[in-house]
């Protein structure tokens, strides 16, 4: 069993209404880097997510009366309990997803953050007063909240994409009804837990595991108690998410699949490049969407670009998260293996050069090669789709009019990355890329701070930030008469 200092974060059972349940239906969560099942947990039907949604309809009729600071103080108390446990938050992190346990603490703090920011932010949901458009008219709007929220989240960030999505919500008002990725529950379960210690009422937020993904979406999007969806995965399951919640006009935020490129210019500062590479490529094992994905390198330093990017490459370590040093975990299954097998393979059958990895590692289960593919063009797989794995692929340019044309001939637009010294060639290039997030000389954009989300079929809304709320609120016009 997996050894924590508080042993009652590690819950099984689903959290419904202030209540942890069970239904005599289970589902292994498995550790990807030893194929061990760390926990079997319960998993609901549809049917009990409707149930979940009730409760949570009835329990947001008295959230929403709280005042913003009421709310924002039982979220301060939640993060400041996230914040304490990060130990153990990251272990469970680790054993369900994969990623390195420092790696996984600094996920749980990147995730408690959003749930500190909006605390703070629950007290300014501010609304407006517009000069009537009559003599004897006044205007005012008002932000309300939008009601249920009920979200699916990704395996990859077990944690902070819950905590992106919740925070948010519930401190402008709404309930919550999280869907967790089946492979990676118990991340959800430990925030909830903590959540009932900090004070949040019973129904407010809930967690339902599942193991039918396809029937619990389809119950959150058509069910009329839920008044929005918010999603993050992939562009496919966005796509039907979106057909799902149309015959309730559902309002839905989306943030989807990524393809991102990164781009270095002859006049870049090298090797801080080639750090932001390693960081925009390498980090979760490549299994991130704002992952770069293809990697464009001017003629002038590309050979030099390759061989520094190479020389870390094969400083990092694979292994089991666990492991003291490990620096790159596992897959998160052997289909992502096979994946990103596949994308190599398609790259050398197509003439490109292996220069680092390329392979599955010995290790075995899941674990594949950090990898560098030199000689890439664009024919090959890996320029349009996400690898979600650690394979840099590079590719040569020569101009500047040349990459912005390469860079955005995709249908995503989620991140994008750049290295320049030259100031008019940043302005410029960072207004051409379309992309909803432009990384310019840094290798990592994402903070609570900031709005997070993309263009095209990359998603819609926009998380964290002050915009972070305007997703789960709903304006109200008032046109105020005479009274005579
Ligand atoms: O796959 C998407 C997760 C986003 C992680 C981040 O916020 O950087």
């Amino acid at each position: 069993m997996l050894k924590l200092r508080d042993q009652s974060l590690l819950e099984t059972r689903a959290y419904v209404n202030g209540e942890w349940v069970e239904n005599g239906k289970t589902f292994d969560v498995i550790n990807p880097a030893t194929g061990e099942v760390v926990a079997k947990v319960t998993d609901l039907s549809a049917e009990e997510v409707s149930t979940t949604i009730d409760h949570a309809y009835q329990a947001q009729k008295s959230w929403k009366k709280l005042t913003g600071k009421e709310r924002g103080a039982l979220l301060r108390r939640w993060y400041d309990l996230m914040v304490e446990n990060v130990d153990d938050l990251g272990t469970i992190v680790c054993a369900e997803m994969g990623k390195p346990l420092p790696e996984a603490k600094g996920e749980v703090l990147y995730g408690a953050s959003f749930i500190e920011w909006f605390a703070e932010e629950a007290k300014r949901i501010y609304g407006d007063v517009i000069p009537g458009h009559q003599q004897d008219k006044r205007i005012v709007v008002l932000k309300q909240p939008i009601g249920v929220v009920g979200s699916i989240t990704p395996w990859n960030f077990p944690n902070a994409m819950i905590a992106r999505k919740v925070a948010p919500a519930l401190a402008v008002g709404c309930s919550f009804v999280a869907r967790p990725a089946e492979l990676t529950p118990l991340s959800a379960n430990a925030m909830a837990v903590l959540a009932e210690r900090a004070g949040i009422p019973a129904g407010v937020f809930n967690v339902v595991p599942s193991s039918d993904s396809s029937g619990v979406g389809q119950e959150l999007c058509a069910n009329e108690k839920v008044s929005k969806v918010t999603f993050t995965g992939s562009t496919r399951v966005g796509k039907i998410l979106m057909q799902q919640c149309a015959d309730t006009i559902k309002k839905l935020s989306l943030e989807l699949g990524g393809n991102a490129p990164f781009l270095v210019f002859d006049d870049a500062d090298l090797d801080a490049a080639v750090d932001g590479a390693m960081i925009a490529k390498y980090r979760n094992g490549g299994q991130t969407c704002v992952c770069a994905n293809r990697i464009y390198v001017q003629a002038g330093v590309y050979e030099a670009f390759a061989e520094k990017l190479a020389a870390k490459v094969q400083s990092l370590k694979l292994g089991d998260g666990f492991e003291e040093g490990v620096t790159t975990g596992p897959l998160i299954n052997q289909a992502a293996v096979d994946k990103v097998e596949q994308h190599v393979s398609d790259a050398v059958h197509k003439g490109a050069q292996v220069m680092v990895g390329g392979k599955p590692h010995e290790l075995g289960h899941t674990f594949f090669e950090p990898t560098i593919l030199t000689d890439v063009t664009t024919d090959m797989v890996v320029a349009r789709e996400e690898t979600f794995g650690p394979v840099a692929p590079l590719f040569k340019f020569e101009t500047e009019e040349e990459v912005v044309a390469l860079a955005n001939d995709s249908e995503f637009g989620l991140a994008g990355y750049f290295y320049s010294r030259d100031i008019a060639r940043v302005w410029r290039v960072a207004e051409e890329m379309e992309t909803g997030m432009v990384g310019i000389n840094t290798g990592l954009i994402s903070t609570e701070m900031a709005p997070f989300g993309g263009i095209k079929q990359s998603g819609l809304g926009r998380e964290g930030s002050k915009y972070g709320v305007e997703d789960f609120l709903e304006m109200k016009y008032l046109c105020f008469g005479e009274i005579h």
